[in-house]
């Protein structure tokens, strides 16, 4: 029996190192590329344009404020390593309408070619609790989050098949990977993604298209300090878990993870737990990313286990001292 066993893992060991050449991409070169990142005017889409631009990529940055926008392109320009390098700026909403968003993709591809890397990155968050959530916001978020990564996604794609080359990166959220208290919103969006990157890897493969999904921690940009003000105590306790990186480190993780092809792009040990713990069905991009999953699971679901319950004291204590404050409110 333990015979039988062994000689299992071995073979599935074997096979593991017979597919992984066939499934590890060759790294794309970002000198000389051209780059598309929404949400590049600001907070971790405007590092990723920087951290592109210094390895030699051409960039257009997608996002509506012009201002912004602008003034992003002179920081960026910074960062040149060649004299031919542009920062191309267009102002669109990606959410609202597919036909704007095609045009104006059309228009970067004529001026800086076809598109070789688009980062998804545009994106927004509100935390509150569900029954006190405007209905609306629950489409809003959708809209943008998710369709907003569908569109411009659809408008490079064709091109990308044609050519058999590309990077299709999705900027979800550690959010995107558990659902947490405070984000009946905001997490279905970034999950959503992640169902929408499974299924467009595996069409895109035999075109050697790669898709990457970023899974953020919180991060100090805009973003964070606006959802900051509204957030309520438990999500803010919770979310402590894994901390503020800065978006510059964030970027960095992400590029290169995109340039290598990889599918999984995670930050710091939460994050690598949690992308190791929920990995799914989703594809193996190397080797030993593949054994690390199957021999750190278990162990992993079981630590994750102690924070579900961490979690749900947390919840439990804010609960009881809201009811206190309640009642001594009353009193007074
Ligand atoms: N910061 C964080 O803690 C985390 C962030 N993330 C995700 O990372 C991504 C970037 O977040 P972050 O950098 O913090 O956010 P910021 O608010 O700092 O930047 C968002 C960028 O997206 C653009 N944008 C927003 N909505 C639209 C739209 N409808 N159409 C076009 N552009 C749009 C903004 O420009 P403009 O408003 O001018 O359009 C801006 O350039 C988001 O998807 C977010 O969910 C994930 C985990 C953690
Ligand atoms: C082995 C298991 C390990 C489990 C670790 C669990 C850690 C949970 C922390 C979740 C943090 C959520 C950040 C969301 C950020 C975000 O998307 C918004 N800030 C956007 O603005």
């Amino acid at each position: 029996m333990l015979l039988i066993v062994v000689a299992f893992i071995v073979a599935f060991v074997l096979l593991l190192y017979m597919i992984s050449p066939l499934i590890s991409p060759k790294p794309l070169k970002l000198n000389g590329a051209h780059v598309v990142v929404t949400g590049g005017s600001g907070g971790i889409g405007k590092c990723i344009a920087i951290e592109c631009y210094r390895q030699g990529a051409f960039i257009t940055l997608v996002a509506r404020d012009e201002d912004k926008l602008l003034k992003a392109k002179k920081e960026v320009e910074q960062f040149a390593v060649n004299d031919k390098q542009v920062v191309l700026c267009v102002s669109v909403d990606i959410s609202s309408d597919y036909t704007q968003v095609e045009n104006v993709i059309k228009q970067a591809q004529e001026k800086l070619g076809p598109v070789d890397m688009l980062v998804n990155c545009a994106g927004t968050a509100v935390a509150g609790k569900f029954e006190e959530m405007e209905v609306e916001r629950f489409k809003e978020l959708m809209e943008v989050n998710y369709l907003g990564s569908v569109y411009p996604t659809r408008a490079v794609i064709t091109t990308m098949k044609e050519r058999r080359m590309g990077r299709i990166v999705f900027v979800s959220s550690q959010a995107g990977q558990i659902g947490l208290f405070g984000y009946t919103a905001y997490s279905p969006s970034k999950f959503a993604l992640r169902g929408l990157a499974e299924s467009l890897q595996m069409e895109m493969k035999p075109y050697n298209i790669y898709v990457t999904v970023a899974f953020p921690p919180d991060t100090d940009t805009p973003l964070l300090a606006e959802e900051n003000k509204s957030k309520p105590l438990e999500t803010k306790l919770i979310s402590e878990t894994s901390g503020v990186w800065q978006p510059d480190q964030v970027a960095k993780v992400f590029v290169k993870d995109a340039v290598q092809g990889n599918f999984n792009s995670s930050v710091g040990p939460d994050g690598y737990m949690l992308s190791a713990l929920t990995c799914g069905m989703s594809p193996v991009t190397s080797i030993t990313e593949g054994l690390q999953q199957i021999v750190t699971m278990g162990l992993f679901r079981t630590i994750a286990l102690f924070y579900l319950g961490s979690f749900d004291s947390i919840v439990r204590r804010c609960m009881i001292q809201r009811e206190q404050s309640k009642t001594a409110d009353k009193t007074e």
